[in-house]
């Protein structure tokens, strides 16, 4: 088999033409704030995408950027800011933070309400009792892919590979809303192999550039690429050995041109749905 080949960018440039139509409509525009505290390098690419998306779309969209060795104090500060000011429906804190800040404590600062990435613990918590809240953009990305790749959802085996609280468990918790028989692998799981083999819908995401191997497909598998690995050529790479995936594969991703512009487009369609949830459909 030879693969179809998912058009993230395509698929997320229909998407961000959707939000951009629906915010003509408004009375006003969706403010998002993004908070940058330092610079990540890897942070870079996503930052300057997402401006240029948001503003594209018509958001009233900023970047904060604050110096790398800002306090913990001070970006609660911030953000206490932000909660407070009634232009701004959507809050990012860029991750990873530098290591004087504790990840945990900014995240559950910010107003659940405002939380477009869906990783404050109510948001969580909703997902997981699936109640509506905010759901996390890279695995609600990936369900868009999935229903444009035409998977049937209902009783098929999925693979997530990778537990983060950002990808893997989320992404494990929409397949299980959309009634997938999901097993969630890990650093600590035998024989990983086996494991992905089995699954109908494999959504790798673990960081490691082509660790899942063509032999690791299941024959007319459908394949989500979440990984975005740099290679020392200055490449990115994904966690899936693209060329021999796509040999047995019924659909793949490609890295770039897949899920992240998936991540960028849903960001834009979290802070639009916080909008409407805060402001009522007139503004
Ligand atoms: N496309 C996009 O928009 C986004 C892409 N990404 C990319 O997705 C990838 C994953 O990101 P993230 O979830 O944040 O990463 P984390 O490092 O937080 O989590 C990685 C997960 O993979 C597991 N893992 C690591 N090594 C192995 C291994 N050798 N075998 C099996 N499992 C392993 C870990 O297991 P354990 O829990 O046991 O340690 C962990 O659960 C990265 O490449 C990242 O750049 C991330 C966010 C957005
Ligand atoms: N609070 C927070 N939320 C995030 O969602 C978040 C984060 N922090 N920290 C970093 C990771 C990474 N991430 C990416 C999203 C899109 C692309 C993306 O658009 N990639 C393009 C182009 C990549 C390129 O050309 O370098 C592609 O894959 O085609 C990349 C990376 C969001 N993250």
């Amino acid at each position: 088999m030879t693969a179809r080949i998912i058009d993230g960018k395509a698929v997320a440039e229909r998407l961000r033409g959707a939000l951009a139509a629906r915010i003509a409509g408004l009375s006003f525009q969706p403010g998002l704030r993004v908070v940058r505290v330092g610079d990540d390098p890897a942070s870079g690419v996503y930052v300057r995408n997402k401006d240029r998306a948001a503003a594209a779309a018509g958001f009233d969209s900023a970047t904060l950027q604050l110096p790398a060795e800002t306090t913990e104090a001070d970006l609660l500060a911030l953000v206490a800011r932000l909660n407070a000011d009634p232009a701004v429906d959507g809050i990012l804190v860029q991750l990873p933070l530098p290591p004087q800040i504790r990840q945990e404590a900014v995240i559950a600062a910010i107003d659940p309400a405002k939380d477009v990435d869906g990783f404050h613990p109510v948001n969580a918590g909703l997902l997981a009792t699936q109640q509506p809240g905010l759901v996390p953009c890279t695995p609600k990305g990936c369900m868009h892919l999935l229903r444009e790749a035409g998977a049937s959802l209902s009783g098929a085996r999925a693979v997530v590979l990778g537990r983060s609280q950002i990808v893997g468990r989320p992404m494990a918790q929409l397949l299980l809303a959309a009634d997938c028989t999901v097993t969630i692998a890990h650093s600590r799981t035998r024989d990983l192999a086996a494991e992905c083999r089995r699954a109908e819908i494999l959504v790798a995401a673990v960081g490691r550039p082509e660790m899942v191997r063509g032999d690791w497909i299941g024959e007319g598998a459908i394949v989500i690429d979440v990984g975005i690995n740099r290679l020392p050529s200055g490449k990115l790479a994904g966690d899936v050995a693209f060329a021999e995936a796509a040999a047995r594969a019924a659909a793949i991703t490609p890295v770039p041109g897949g899920v992240g512009p998936m991540t960028i487009a849903c960001l834009l369609e979290n802070t639009l749905e916080a909008a409407l949830r805060r402001r009522g459909p007139a503004g």
